[in-house]
């Protein structure tokens, strides 16, 4: 059941100002989960292939990934809308897994999730509440309603809205009830820019006051990077990182992970190891070298380079880095993007400097990064070579 304990007393009031310290049992423990698509009894698809996460009481985990490497999915199977194929869903020590969606304490906000057509919104937002006696349930919408700023759309009837007008009525429902676990597919996609950024900040403040555990799927890296307590970056049915936005920005488990999270994109270079052992050593292009703190390489071996704009630094002509012809420069006023072309290497590479770096192009440059930041890559599977 759904904690309508946490109902201010007064108002009867979502409980706007109340704080809610996140209760252990509101933890989230995927086991071994897994989905495969059946069509006419066989299995079609392997979206889900055995995703271990624990996500402690009270945390938002942004769950991030390409088109159809199972996130929704994912959440639609903690949701109860979507059959488990293996694995376990707990909340606190309790298997949520095999019981109908009302009775999971899991708020749901996915757009297309049904609304009654022949109510309207406040009568919708209502309904739950008030099947269950909950006292001052219309002030309990109105409060919230107020806080997602979303009064005006309390008369109006679903069919009505447009899509961003959807996705805070689907917000709305998914809190309504003061769940333990909150799941929220692409909450903010379709609002404009400034509401986005105002829902965006009410969300994480009542995530925050009321302790919601809580899975975000975005496609929106700033915003998962501004939501989230930690990420999970998932590939083809697969967690392949799961740490804090730092970890896996600057620590990044394997080139996929390196490849999807960061903005300009990471560099990604093909070079051959020269020396290993304390540190290591890649030649790359005619004549290029850069130092890696990695210590396992493989003298000899073809490596893929990873070095994030944002690490880049000048690099004197005769020092190590990435040495070449700069193409084009962009003044972005917070920083200048130098876009370099690297003789011997098949594609340019980019840096981020400082603003008012004094570059042109044409301009013979060199960057090169702190060896701690320069990531090597199995060049076969991409994993990380420390
Ligand atoms: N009912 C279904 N039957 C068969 N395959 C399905 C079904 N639903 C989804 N899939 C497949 O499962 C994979 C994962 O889909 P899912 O919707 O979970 O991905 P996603 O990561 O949420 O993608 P997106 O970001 O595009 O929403 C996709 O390849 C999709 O085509």
């Amino acid at each position: 059941m759904a904690d309508e304990t946490l109902t201010s007393p007064r108002t009867g009031a979502h409980p706007a100002a109340a704080t809610a310290a996140p209760s252990a049992g509101n933890s989230l423990t995927l086991t071994d989960l897994r989905k495969t698509y059946m069509t006419r009894g066989r299995p079609t698809f392997e979206a889900v292939k055995g995703i271990d996460m624990q996500i402690e009481p009270g945390e938002l985990v942004a769950l991030l990934g390409p088109s159809g490497c199972g996130k929704t999915t994912t959440l639609r199977m903690i949701a109860g809308l979507e059959t488990v194929t293996g694995g376990d869903i707990r909340i606190g020590d309790r298997s949520i897994r095999d019981l109908p969606p009302g009775k999971r304490d899991v708020g749901v906000g996915f757009e297309s999730y049904a609304l009654y057509p022949p109510l309207n919104i406040r009568e919708n937002l209502a309904y739950g509440l008030k099947a269950r006696k909950v006292p001052d349930a219309d002030a309990r919408v109105d409060a919230l309603a107020q806080r997602l700023e979303m009064t005006e759309l309390l008369k109006l009837r679903p069919a009505g809205l447009s899509s961003g007008q959807k996705q805070r009525v689907a917000l709305a429902r998914a809190l309504i009830r003061n769940p333990k676990v909150l799941v929220l597919d692409e909450p903010l996609s379709h609002l404009d820019a400034s509401a986005r950024q105002r829902v965006r900040r009410e969300l994480k403040v009542l995530q925050r006051e009321f302790g919601y555990t809580t899975i975000v799927v975005t496609h929106d890296q700033l915003e998962a990077l501004s939501l989230a307590d930690r990420l999970a970056v998932m590939d083809q049915g697969i967690i392949q990182q799961f740490g804090t936005p730092d970890e896996v920005f600057d620590d990044p488990a394997n080139q996929f992970v390196a490849d999807f999270v960061g903005e300009p994109k990471i560099n990604l270079v093909e070079g051959v190891v020269e020396r290993s052992g304390s540190g290591t050593t890649v030649r790359i292009g005619d004549g290029s070298v850069l130092q890696s703190r990695a210590t396992t390489a493989t003298p000899g071996a073809t490596v893929m380079v990873g070095i994030r704009p944002q690490d880049c630094r000048a690099a004197e002509a005769d020092a190590p880095g990435l040495h070449g012809e700069a193409l084009v420069v962009e003044d972005l006023q917070e920083f200048t993007l130098v876009t370099l072309a690297v003789p011997g290497l098949p594609a340019p590479v980019v840096a981020q400097l400082p603003s008012g770096s004094p570059v042109g192009p044409g301009d013979r440059i060199g960057f090169s990064a702190a060896a701690d930041r320069v990531y090597l890559f199995d060049q076969k599977d991409g994993t990380r070579i420390r």
